[in-house]
């Protein structure tokens, strides 16, 4: 996994502009961050090149703006979080153009630069060569240290660093990676995993390989609604993906097959609309008016019962709407039983992370991870695209 990468401490960087692709997609509201794991964890990485007297230039994602510039989804806030928490860190309104030249031409060594949101530009996602020769600009050194982002082959995690000579991995992808080596080569069984949140279309592809790979899986969240939809079960106004339907056909047949479990919840809360009023549904089928937006305690109690003779157990999704506290539950009663498993446990996903410190118990697990789809897609493919490019 790690061979033919470099990482950032073999690198020269003194003087140099050194473009660092991290992962800033942190959860924002109302322009205050409520989560900075995946900042935090990626300071080595800046701190490390600011203090060898590099030109850094911080480079990241956030949200899914498709293409077109949201102010609510600016990394303004995090450039605010870095100057207030670490040290003063500049500002460019955009990520490309003649201001943004400007700003770096003007850069003293150990000055830091985040640059505006990549993907307020369509090209970012469209991999597209022109716009990573802009990006090259800024970039005599290439590090990768957005893990949780380097399954996407987009512009700045693919085309710009497969135009750079120098290039390397940060101490936060070093980190993961070392970590997964581990889970992809040499997991003690029984090895469990547990899937939810709202990004179904993204996960789903995923499952049908992971059955190779874990002895079980459990399935909470918004993700649980198409399986139990496909299966007859009742699913409401709860969100279920119809054009995934065949896939999930296909992933039941091959757990038939290899005569494999997979679990699905026995109860939920419920409400009419997102915000509504919880209501407790004690059974499968949920009934027309209602959508599905935690699992009950039945379904709880079901999970602690399936994870309990686990060695290793991989968790990404939340179970519910986690933000909200009438449908948190779920999410972090499954969140304790986790901290308090004798097995090795690994946490996920921006909002995965962000749940298990909500819930207070991010001490007891191993490993949390700054990736959910990425960390998903480690275990599947062994690498990720972001890796590859740096191989290059
Ligand atoms: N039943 C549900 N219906 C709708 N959204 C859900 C449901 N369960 C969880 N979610 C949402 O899933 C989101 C997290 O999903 P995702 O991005 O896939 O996780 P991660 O960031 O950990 O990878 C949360 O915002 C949560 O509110
Ligand atoms: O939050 C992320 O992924 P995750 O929710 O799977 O952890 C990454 O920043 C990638 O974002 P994307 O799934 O919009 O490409």
């Amino acid at each position: 996994m790690l061979e033919g990468v470099k990482f950032i401490n073999e690198m020269n960087l003194k003087s140099k502009k050194v473009f660092i692709r991290v992962d800033f997609n942190v959860p924002v509201k109302n322009g205050v961050i409520q989560d900075a794991t995946r900042i935090d964890e990626a300071m080595e990485t800046i701190s490390y090149a600011k203090n060898e007297g590099a030109k850094v230039i911080l480079a990241s994602h956030m949200g899914r703006p498709k293409g077109s510039v949201k102010p609510e989804l600016s990394l303004k806030p995090v450039a605010e979080y870095i100057t207030g928490r670490y040290f003063y860190t500049c500002f460019a309104e955009d990520c490309i153009g003649e201001s943004v030249k400007k700003n770096v031409s003007n850069m003293e060594d150990g000055e830091v630069l985040l640059l505006e949101n990549l993907r307020f530009h369509p090209e970012e996602k469209a991999n597209d060569p022109d716009f990573a020769a802009k990006l090259c600009e800024f970039c005599d050194v290439y590090i990768n240290d957005a893990f949780g982002s380097s399954h996407r082959a987009h512009s700045s995690v693919d085309g710009l660093p497969r135009k750079c000579s120098e290039k390397a991995a940060g101490f936060l992808m070093k980190r993961e990676l070392e970590y997964f080596d581990m889970l992809v080569n040499n997991p003690e069984r029984p090895f469990y995993a547990v899937l939810g949140g709202a990004k179904v279309s993204d996960k789903i592809g995923v499952i049908e390989s992971l059955m190779d790979k874990v002895d079980k899986i459990l399935i909470g969240g918004a993700m649980a609604y198409t399986f139990l939809n496909v299966l007859g079960v009742k699913t409401g106004k709860s969100l279920v993906e119809n054009d995934l339907f065949n896939t999930v056909e296909k992933i039941i047949r091959k757990a038939d097959d290899k005569n494999m479990k997979i679990v699905l919840p026995v109860d939920h809360i419920c409400s009419t609309e997102f915000n509504g009023k919880p209501e407790y549904v004690d059974k499968r089928d949920i009934p027309d008016n209602l959508m599905g937006l935690d699992i009950g305690n039945k379904t709880v109690e079901l999970y602690k019962k399936e994870l309990s003779d686990a060695k290793i157990v991989m968790w990404n999704g939340p179970m519910g709407v986690f933000e909200s506290k009438d449908f948190c539950k779920g999410t972090f009663d499954i969140a304790e039983y986790l901290g308090s498993l004798g097995a090795v446990t690994v946490v996920g996903g921006g909002d995965s992370v962000s749940a298990v410190k909500k819930a207070g118990v991010s001490g007891s697990i191993d490993h949390i991870s700054t990736g959910g789809g990425a960390s998903l897609e480690l275990l599947e493919k062994g690498t990720l695209a972001g890796i590859e490019a740096l191989k290059t």
